[in-house]
């Protein structure tokens, strides 16, 4: 049995960079051995913890920025992007446990649904424009799904288990050291952390040390147009 290592992948759906990375290493799973465990978490959580000041969005230079390097990462991963009406108020003002929750209720049913709710949510927010932090607004998601029993996600996402599997996700990636998102482990198969990874833009290093192939963005793997 060869030594196979093993990708976490954490993320939380108001991080627009999570998005990327998201999109990028799920492209990557036809092409790679390495098992890759997706792990919602709580990007507040994060930056509480890791008292990160330096947020690009409370730089103005940065913020500048950034509006610019989303919109170019967005076309190199073939994502419809555009900024949300708002767009830094509404991050920084904005709490995402109600969506995190709803994505760990779905992956305790199933972590294929748990991807597509994730990215139906992304992509209603970044293609149109609609926001997806309350119980109705992600409701509407998963009715565009058509997802079976969707009344039961979202009252599962209230649960105490629910709960606290987002928050032993994020205390997970805390006690690696993680101060924002993506964030990734690339772990022994005994789970022994090898290696962390902040970003999306890190995903030729991963594939790198994974001796995997890292094949850009895939965009014909595209699945929102
Ligand atoms: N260069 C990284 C940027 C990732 C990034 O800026 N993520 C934000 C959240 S969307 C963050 O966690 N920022 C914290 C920081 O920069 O300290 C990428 O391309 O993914």
């Amino acid at each position: 049995m060869p030594n196979r290592k093993v990708v976490k992948f954490f993320f939380d759906v108001i991080s627009p960079y999570s998005y990327f990375g998201f999109e990028g290493i799920t492209r990557h799973r036809s092409v790679w051995k390495t098992p890759i465990q997706m792990k919602p978490f709580y990007f507040a959580g994060v930056v509480k913890h890791s008292e990160n000041p330096g947020l690009p969005l409370r730089v103005p230079i940065k913020e500048k920025y950034m509006h610019k390097d989303l919109l170019f990462s967005a076309q190199y991963w073939g994502i419809p992007f555009r900024l949300p009406k708002d767009y830094t108020n509404m991050m920084l003002n904005t709490s995402s446990i109600v969506p995190q929750r709803i994505l760990v209720a779905s992956q305790l049913r199933d972590n294929a649904l748990m991807e597509d709710v994730a990215r139906a949510l992304w992509h209603r927010f970044y293609a149109y424009g609609k926001p997806i932090f309350t119980k109705s607004q992600v409701a509407e998601v998963l009715r565009d799904l058509h997802v079976k029993n969707s009344e039961e996600l979202l009252m599962m996402s209230d649960s105490a288990e629910v709960k606290n599997i987002l928050r032993e996700n994020t205390d997970e990636a805390i006690g690696n050291g993680c101060f924002g998102a993506p964030w990734m482990h690339i772990t022994d198969n005994h789970g022994k952390v090898l290696q962390t990874v902040f970003g999306s833009d890190r995903l030729p290093q991963v594939a790198d040390f994974l001796a995997e192939p890292f094949k850009g963005p895939m965009r014909e793997k595209k699945q929102n147009a």
